[in-house]
């Protein structure tokens, strides 16, 4: 539960471990179609592709951090379940990435096995836009609950990206218009539990250092462990380049993935991320997280968007569609290859049509 009385049940995030600074956006502001953070949020986008949303004041926010809660509530007794029934549920990737993974089914950068368990729920299944899969119990009698979590989630990411279509040159409504309720996507709830470490000197990645596939996550967690790799570090980042994300009550933490860097030809970024062992006393419990991952429909393409925006540079790129983009990213990450296909950021001259200059 992301709210001050859950944070207050964890030993606390200590405050003498490097930590990337991130904007903290309101989502009342935004809600309202404040300008000013409207531009903050594009600004975030393009310099880092993370950042903090705090949803206490509206309705739509409010409701955003109770099903959170439930979230949370479910995560943890999923993760209680018998690991040979939670087998049952397996995903098999690349193919399939729904279902229960296992701590160790996938690789780190170094082939040591990774740390993390996580239960994957497709939003195809849960709203019924495909056979329902087979899931434990818990998940069956909780349907009405998960149905309600990817609708209000889908709102509340929609109010974000109806920020970006106006400052990438594309018509309201673009960017979400990829991601319609009622057709096939990747879109995805992911509860996860990260394991306790044993000891002090057992800290090491817990999820593989990665970037998200689709167009925009939103995360919940309370115990700290998320990394980021600052923009700034070396091509071959050494472990100490890697920087803690400081969890916060009331607050989501906002990433945006490979599509929208497709998309907007390289002007927002898709941040390196992975999960390590939480820093101070936190590394002595266990972590539970909640990610909701929008993604296009599988048939919509990859390629940049013309819409309004003239990009100075101008490469043909080939079309991909988001299913084999995300069966061929899930494939390298699950193998611990974790070199982006592409991140971001680029510091390209972008034109709207109004001929104002945006980035430069
Ligand atoms: O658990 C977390 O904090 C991050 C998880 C994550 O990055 C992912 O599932 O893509
Ligand atoms: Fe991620």
């Amino acid at each position: 539960m992301p709210t001050k009385e859950y944070f207050a049940r964890h030993p606390p995030f200590p405050s003498d471990v490097p930590v990337v600074q991130l904007e903290c956006l309101s989502f009342t502001k935004i809600f309202a179609r404040d300008a000013a953070e409207c531009e903050r949020l594009f600004q975030a986008c393009q310099d880092i592709g993370f950042f903090l949303l705090n949803l206490r004041g509206t309705e739509e926010g409010e409701t955003m951090l109770k099903h959170a809660e439930t979230a949370f509530t479910l995560t943890e007794q999923i993760h209680e379940l018998d690991q040979d029934e939670l087998k049952r549920y397996a995903f098999k990737p690349p193919a399939d990435l729904f279902g229960y993974k296992s701590v160790g089914d996938m690789k780190l950068e170094d082939g040591s096995p990774d740390r993390m368990a996580f239960y994957n729920l497709s939003q195809d299944d849960i709203l019924g836009n495909s056979p329902c899969r087979p899931a434990p119990a818990i998940v069956e009698t909780h349907r009405p609950d998960f149905r309600d979590f990817f609708h209000h989630a889908r709102l509340i990411l929609s109010r974000l990206l109806s920020c970006l279509d106006a400052p990438l040159g594309l018509q309201d409504g673009t960017l979400i218009s990829f991601s319609p309720l009622e057709k096939a996507s990747g879109t995805s709830l992911r509860l996860l539990k990260a394991l306790p470490s044993a000891s002090s000197s057992d800290r090491r990645t817990d999820l593989v250092g990665h970037t998200d596939l689709g167009s925009i996550t939103m995360l919940f967690n309370v115990v700290g462990g998320l990394q980021i790799l600052p923009p700034s570090a070396p091509d071959v980042p050494q472990d100490s380049d890697w920087r803690f994300v400081r969890p916060m009550p009331d607050c989501a933490l906002i990433n945006l993935g490979d599509a929208m860097v497709r998309w907007s030809g390289g002007v927002v970024r898709s941040n390196m991320h992975r999960v390590a062992t939480a820093p101070g006393a936190q590394r002595e419990v266990e972590r539970l997280s909640v990610a909701y991952l929008l993604r296009p429909a599988l048939e919509t393409s990859m390629q940049r968007l013309r819409g309004e925006t003239t990009v100075t540079e101008d490469e043909e790129e080939e079309f991909i569609s988001a299913k084999d983009w995300e069966r061929m990213r899930a494939a390298q990450i699950v193998k611990g290859e974790n070199k982006p296909a592409s991140i971001g950021g680029k510091k390209v001259s972008m034109m709207v049509a109004r001929g104002e200059v945006l980035a430069s």
